[in-house]
């Protein structure tokens, strides 16, 4: 980026307030994240991080506040085509092969011919389930199923990916592979937004956000985090704010 030229932000939510009924689960919530940025959210259980990615991916409405993606208020059905979303829940269809699930979203999202084709195995590759492809989703473990909503997520090639502890149940070998996907693409301009409770994968963030109890209690980037509050890791300083990592 040239000196001086603003960063685009992708990503803009600003005062967002989310409840359940009577019960207020994100209060006055507001942070940016910029093109070709990560932004990690850290928190204990329960503290309202699924609430949020949630939220930004226009999986439901909310109370106040308001939350734009690439400049257009959500939800807004043309913007969410332009997100690849990674829940924590599996959305798979479980009596069809992996292949299928591809396929199916694939033409869901507008992928098709060659594009299709060649998105379908460079995912299964990456996810390393090629071998597997042309197997019932029932018969996969939770990490296969983990690997294969990656690839889901990554089908369509979209400008934001927001993804809910993508590495639950991935082993660690796997984990850097996938890390080195999500450095690759952020590379490529692309925007993520990843909640995590595994320490060292915050520290490839660009910027994190600590979550307590429904409030963004921190915001700035590893560094920054460690600096304010004099720890010498990021758990340290998530501690330090108050939090209980889970
Ligand atoms: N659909 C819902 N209806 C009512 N309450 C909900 C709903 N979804 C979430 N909650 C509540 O909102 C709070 C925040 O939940 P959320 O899943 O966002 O937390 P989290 O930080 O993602 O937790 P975890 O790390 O365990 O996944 C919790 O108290 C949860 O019980």
């Amino acid at each position: 980026m040239q000196r001086g030229q603003q960063q685009e932000m992708v990503v803009e939510v600003s005062h967002l307030l989310q409840q359940f009924g009577k019960r207020t689960v994100l209060q006055d919530v507001s942070f940016t994240i910029g093109r070709g940025e990560i932004l990690g959210l850290l928190g204990p259980s329960g503290s309202g991080k699924t609430t949020l990615v949630k939220t930004i991916a226009a999986v439901g409405d909310y109370a106040g506040g308001e939350v734009r993606v690439l400049g257009r208020k959500m939800p807004d059905y043309e913007t969410i085509k332009r997100i690849g979303y990674m829940a924590q829940a599996d959305a798979l269809y479980h009596d069809l092969t992996g292949y299928d699930n591809l396929l199916f979203f694939a033409e869901l999202f507008g992928v098709r011919g060659q594009r299709r084709k060649r998105r379908i195995e460079e995912l299964l590759a990456l996810v390393q389930l090629s071998d597997s492809a042309k197997r019932a989703v029932h018969t996969y473990s939770g990490g296969m199923k983990r690997r294969l909503s990656l690839a889901i997520a990554l089908l369509h090639e979209p400008e934001i990916l927001i993804l809910d502890e993508p590495t639950v149940g991935i082993d660690p070998m796997l984990r850097q592979d996938f890390w080195r996907e999500f450095m690759r693409l952020k590379e490529q301009g692309v925007s993520i937004l990843i909640t995590t409770h595994v320490m060292d994968e915050a520290e490839h963030c660009d910027r994190l956000g600590l979550i307590r109890a429904g409030k963004l209690i921190a915001l700035g980037t590893p560094e920054q985090l460690k600096a304010e509050t004099g720890a010498a890791t990021i758990e340290g300083a998530f501690l330090r704010y108050g939090g209980a990592q889970s």
